[in-house]
């Protein structure tokens, strides 16, 4: 899913995600703004002082002027250091809030999502996406927001004085908060973006050149991944100084206006005093006023060159919350009863219209209690089928029924519980092997794992490491063979110890010694449970009672 949003649109909907944090960032809010007006009207207050001295302002006295001030600066500390706490506890609850979201979301899409050729976009935005929105929530909409409000009491605190002032004041928040940042947006957007990628660039060629690190010095290939890059470090340097640059030219401008304005003001303050419309005091206190207060708006002028690219991470995250799962979970159908399966003029298209077809018409009859060998050349669409067993997939057109019911009107759960598929590619995760075999049964006992580790034939391998069962994955490094990873994933299958198992290229990574003892406990098990097989080993293919040949029924 790819919805183009524009950048209200992609605001709107991310305020939306974080509604039970709106009290909290409201407060924040308000705490920055009476932070700032704190700290403005320290400066004013301090001119009232002046003036007091001078016998030219004698609303208040000068006692009671120091009390105020002092009080305005305890305020501001206390202000500022709650606004903070209220940023980061904001900061850290709505990015779980948004992480909880998009890994919910996962779960239904999954495993259409995980499987296809998307898993790189889905890992950029669970990953730096998520991360940048932190950006926006507590350093965008934040500032926009107390910029604002400061700038809108200031307009009127100034106005008060006289309409004009209170126009000059407006015209210079306007320009310094609205049409410079604007500005600097269009022209920063393509040097921060460019910056970004030339970041990325560099960071997946040291990767690349860590992870191929044999394969640069078996090909003798050092120099030339070393001026690789040498050239993308430079790269990366001449799109940081471009936006260094930028950034340099912002700072400038914004100086510029503001020093500007606070000289418009002087000038249409003498006007009108000279007109008798205000006297000294109050335009003295109008320049202290405005020259005290553009610290928020100044603030916005360095939001514009990121903003492009948090809207953007914005976008992409709405459009997987929004996503529609392929395959919709059946949680109102029948419960699972075991069977024979028929598949009836079964046809499947990944993307409907857009890429070719990968099984059509295909009728097969895998009867319960064998084991069904399915062939044909690669890319024919045999892992494809199995995908469309366990229903990660719906079919296109056809039907799969488990005994006489249509797949789509069992249980999901209540299916996937009777089927231990088992992939081409076994992951382990950070724990003990144990646990990893575990994954398939939690409540398995010790020898229910050892006897499924001795069918699966690696059980010898894991009692000679140190730790035995015990032994943490990741401490094996990637001493764990291809072979030895997959022997870990038959043997999750075995303890599982479903009415169907389902194996995809099994045998692939194994000696004949190991493949042996697997087909030979599949054969045992074959009585009470129904087991497909792809492969393309004629030796595995031999324990099989019926093949299909793919190719031949496509
Ligand atoms: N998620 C997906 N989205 C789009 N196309 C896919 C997806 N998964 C697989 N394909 C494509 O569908 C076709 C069949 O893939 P499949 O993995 O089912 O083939 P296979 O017969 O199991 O191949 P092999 O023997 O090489 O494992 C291939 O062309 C593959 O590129």
């Amino acid at each position: 899913m790819n919805k183009k949003r524009n950048g209200w649109q992609v605001m709107y909907g991310l305020i939306g995600l974080i509604k039970p944090l709106l009290l909290p960032m409201t407060v924040a809010i308000i705490m920055g703004t009476a932070g700032h007006l704190c700290a403005t009207f320290i400066t004013v207050l301090g001119g009232y002082g002046i003036l007091s001295v001078l016998g030219l302002f004698s609303g208040m006295a000068m006692k009671y002027i120091t009390i105020v001030l002092i009080s305005l600066a305890v305020f501001r500390g206390i202000l500022r250091y709650s606004e903070q706490a209220c940023n980061h506890y904001i900061a850290f609850r709505l990015l779980a809030r948004i992480r909880h979201m998009v890994f919910q979301k996962l779960r239904i899409l999954a495993p259409a999502k995980l499987d296809g050729r998307e898993k790189g976009n889905l890992i950029a935005i669970i990953t730096t996406d998520i991360e940048l929105l932190e950006v926006f929530y507590a350093h965008t909409i934040s500032p926009i927001c107390i910029a604002v409000l400061t700038s809108g009491f200031m307009v009127w605190f100034i106005g008060k004085r006289h309409i004009f002032l209170g126009l000059v004041a407006f015209l210079g928040y306007f320009l310094v908060g609205i049409l410079i940042p604007m500005f600097n947006g269009k022209l920063g957007a393509k040097l921060g973006q460019r910056y970004r990628e030339k970041f990325g660039e560099l960071n997946s060629t040291v990767l690349d050149n860590l992870r191929g690190i044999r394969e640069i010095n078996q090909y003798a290939q050092i120099e030339q991944r070393k001026n690789k890059m040498n050239q993308k470090t430079e790269d990366l340097k001449a799109a940081q100084s471009q936006l260094k640059r930028l950034e340099s030219w912002q700072r400038v401008m914004t100086d510029i206006s503001i020093i500007g304005t606070g000289v418009f003001m002087i000038i249409v303050a003498a006007i009108l005093e000279q007109q008798g419309k205000i006297d000294f005091s109050e335009s003295l206190l109008t320049v202290i006023a405005i020259m005290s207060s553009f610290g928020p708006v100044a603030a916005l002028s360095s939001l514009s060159n990121n903003l492009h690219q948090t809207l953007a991470s914005g976008n992409r995250v709405l459009n997987l919350l929004e996503e529609e799962a392929v395959t919709k979970e059946v949680d109102d159908g029948n419960e699972f009863v075991a069977g024979d399966i028929q598949c009836n003029n079964l046809t499947f298209y990944y993307n409907k219209g857009k890429s070719t077809q990968i099984l059509s018409g295909l009728n097969v009859h895998l009867k319960h209690g064998t084991i069904i060998g399915i062939h044909g050349k690669s890319g024919c669409g045999k892992s494809t089928f199995l995908k469309l067993l366990m229903r990660f997939f719906e079919t296109t057109e056809g039907e799969i029924c488990y005994r006489d019911t249509n797949i789509n009107k069992i249980n999901t759960k209540s299916l996937r519980a009777h089927i231990a598929y088992v992939e081409q590619e076994t992951f382990l995760f950070h724990d003990t092997i144990e646990n990893n075999l575990k994954i398939a049964k939690e409540d398995a006992t010790m020898e229910e794992v050892i006897s499924a580790a001795k069918k699966a034939s690696i059980h010898d391998f894991i009692e000679a490491l140190p730790q035995g069962y015990k032994t943490i994955v990741s401490e094996l490094g990637s001493s764990v063979s291809g072979g030895e990873k997959q022997r870990i994933g038959i043997a999750r299958a075995f303890l599982k110890d479903s009415d169907y198992i389902f194996l995809d290229e099994p045998t692939s990574n194994l000696d004949s010694l190991n493949e042996a003892v697997i087909l030979k406990t599949l054969k045992k098990e074959q009585q009470s449970k129904t087991i497909v097989l792809v492969s393309h080993r004629r030796s595995t293919m031999n324990i099989t009672d019926t093949t299909i040949h793919m190719e031949e029924t496509v």
